[in-house]
């Protein structure tokens, strides 16, 4: 099939590539004129592994091209997937839908009588009907629920498939769209247009909560002297909570968590439904940060003004550079702000942290970051930063003191390389003080 994929950002050229592998010619569409052309020349402009060979593959293959024009798009296809950004409004909780209502205008605007435009944006409830309404275009919703670091395996073998059809027809289009992904046995989900949208947000509300409950029961830990990491690890043998997503720490962020949460909190008080229970979750998740900024400002006796602090990661999360809402950034730069002196450090994220935060440091390797350090703070959980020495890099070090901001260091190697080592929902070591 002949498909165009509107928005080529994190969601958008993960898909495109991903449809090309599964067999279709696909058109990516973007504004960006600079996207454009890093992608038509096979370079993909965000850190996903794998993603730039499947870009580069299927550019040779002559099924993937990028353009950023409307008329040729409505031009080469009859089904438009729609992927622009749906971020926060500056103003408010709520989604910032101005993207989404143009990429919609622009390509219903041009698209033959008999397209198909599938969002698949993550959107407020009530989008695809207004949009329905205003377009005289048939319109489903297809919700992606990609993890970044995973996104083509996860758009590859997704764990399910939702379509949000008005017609058999549109059903029809999109099984034939994701034939060899059903053919796999992918479970689908068929639903009217306010549970496909709703499906979306109650996946990330949840997967929000569990974090944050685990993050609450660290707080108590931390006033009670108990272990957050065995009680996640007791609580998640309990096959009906299960373990994932139970990782305590310096808490989520990234370009989806945080914002859909807020988003999904406002659109239900717009219909009249209290989710108040999710600002309780971002809440916690807000105060981790600041416990971490607390428990910097406590190692280093009182303050942290002139102290040299080394962050170990810069991204949301591992195996990507994405930086939106990235706990550890905003911790560095809080730090940074009360008079610290901070180096951070991150594998594959520098230069987009570099662009949004330019006035903290950075270093070119862990080593470099920690030389001459008061203190440490590990704050993405990049497997290489466990895999570091502790008894090699005690002696880079001013001060041999480190958080673990994500839980999953091993705190007897530290301890036992002469750290006073650190974790959040977990008692200070025995003698080292509070
Ligand atoms: N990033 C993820 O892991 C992920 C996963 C599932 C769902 N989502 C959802 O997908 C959507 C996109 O997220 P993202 O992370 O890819 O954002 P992104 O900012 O990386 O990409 C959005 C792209 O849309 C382009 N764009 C903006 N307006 C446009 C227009 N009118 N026409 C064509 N292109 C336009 C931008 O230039 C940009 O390249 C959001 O709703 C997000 O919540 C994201
Ligand atoms: O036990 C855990 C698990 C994750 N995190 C943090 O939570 C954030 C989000 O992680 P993850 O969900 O893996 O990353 P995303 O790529 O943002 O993916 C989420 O957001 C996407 C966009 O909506 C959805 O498609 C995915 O299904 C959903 O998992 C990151 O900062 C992680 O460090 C924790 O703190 N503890």
């Amino acid at each position: 099939m002949r498909l165009t994929v509107i928005g080529t950002g994190y969601l958008g050229a993960t898909h495109a590539a991903c449809m090309a592998e599964l067999g279709h010619e696909v058109l990516g569409v973007d504004v960006d004129p600079d996207k454009v052309a890093a992608l038509g020349a096979g370079r993909v402009p965000f850190h996903e592994p794998g993603l730039g060979e499947l870009v580069r593959k299927h550019l040779a293959s002559g099924r993937l091209r990028f353009t950023t024009s409307y008329e040729e798009a409505a031009a080469f296809a009859q089904v438009h997937f729609v992927c622009v950004g749906t971020p926060q409004l500056k103003d408010s909780e709520g989604a910032d839908l101005t993207y989404v209502d143009a990429a919609f205008a622009a390509i219903a605007g041009h698209a033959s009588a008999g397209a198909l435009l599938v969002g698949k944006s993550t959107v407020p409830v009530g989008t695809a009907r207004r949009l329905a309404d205003t377009h005289p275009v048939e319109i489903a919703w297809n919700p992606e629920f990609l993890r970044e670091g995973f996104a083509v395996e996860d758009t590859l073998r997704p764990d399910r498939l939702v379509f949000g059809v008005e017609s058999e027809r549109a059903e029809t289009i999109l099984r034939a769209v994701y034939a060899p992904v059903l053919a796999a046995g992918t479970p689908l989900v068929t639903a009217d247009f306010p549970t496909a949208e709703l499906v979306k947000t109650a996946a990330n509300a949840f997967l929000a909560t569990k974090i944050s409950f685990i993050n609450a029961m660290a707080e108590v830990c931390e006033a009670a002297g108990g272990d957050v990491s065995v009680l996640a690890e007791a609580i998640g043998h309990d096959e009906r909570i299960g373990r994932t997503f139970l990782r305590a720490g310096v808490g989520f962020g990234g370009g989806c968590l945080p914002k859909d949460i807020r988003a999904f909190a406002h659109r239900a008080d717009e219909l009249g439904v209290s989710l108040g229970f999710l600002r309780e979750v971002d809440a916690i998740n807000m105060r981790r940060r600041d416990k971490v900024v607390d428990l910097a400002r406590e190692l280093c006796g009182g303050g942290v003004l002139g102290a040299r602090i080394a962050v170990l990661g810069a991204a949301f999360k591992p195996d990507s550079d994405d930086i939106r809402d990235s706990p550890a950034l905003n911790v560095a730069a809080r730090l940074g702000l009360d008079g610290a002196d901070v180096t951070v450090y991150d594998p594959e994220a520098m230069d987009n942290a570099r662009k949004a935060y330019p006035l903290l440091g950075y270093a070119v390797s862990p080593e470099e970051a920690l030389r001459g350090a008061d203190l440490v703070l590990h704050l993405t959980e990049w497997p290489r930063f466990r895999e570091l020495d502790p008894g090699r890099l005690v002696s880079l070090v001013s001060r041999p003191r480190i958080v673990d901001g994500r839980g999953v260091l091993d705190a007897d190697r530290w301890t036992a390389a002469g750290w006073h080592f650190r974790a959040l929902g977990r008692p200070a070591p025995v003698g080292e003080g509070k």
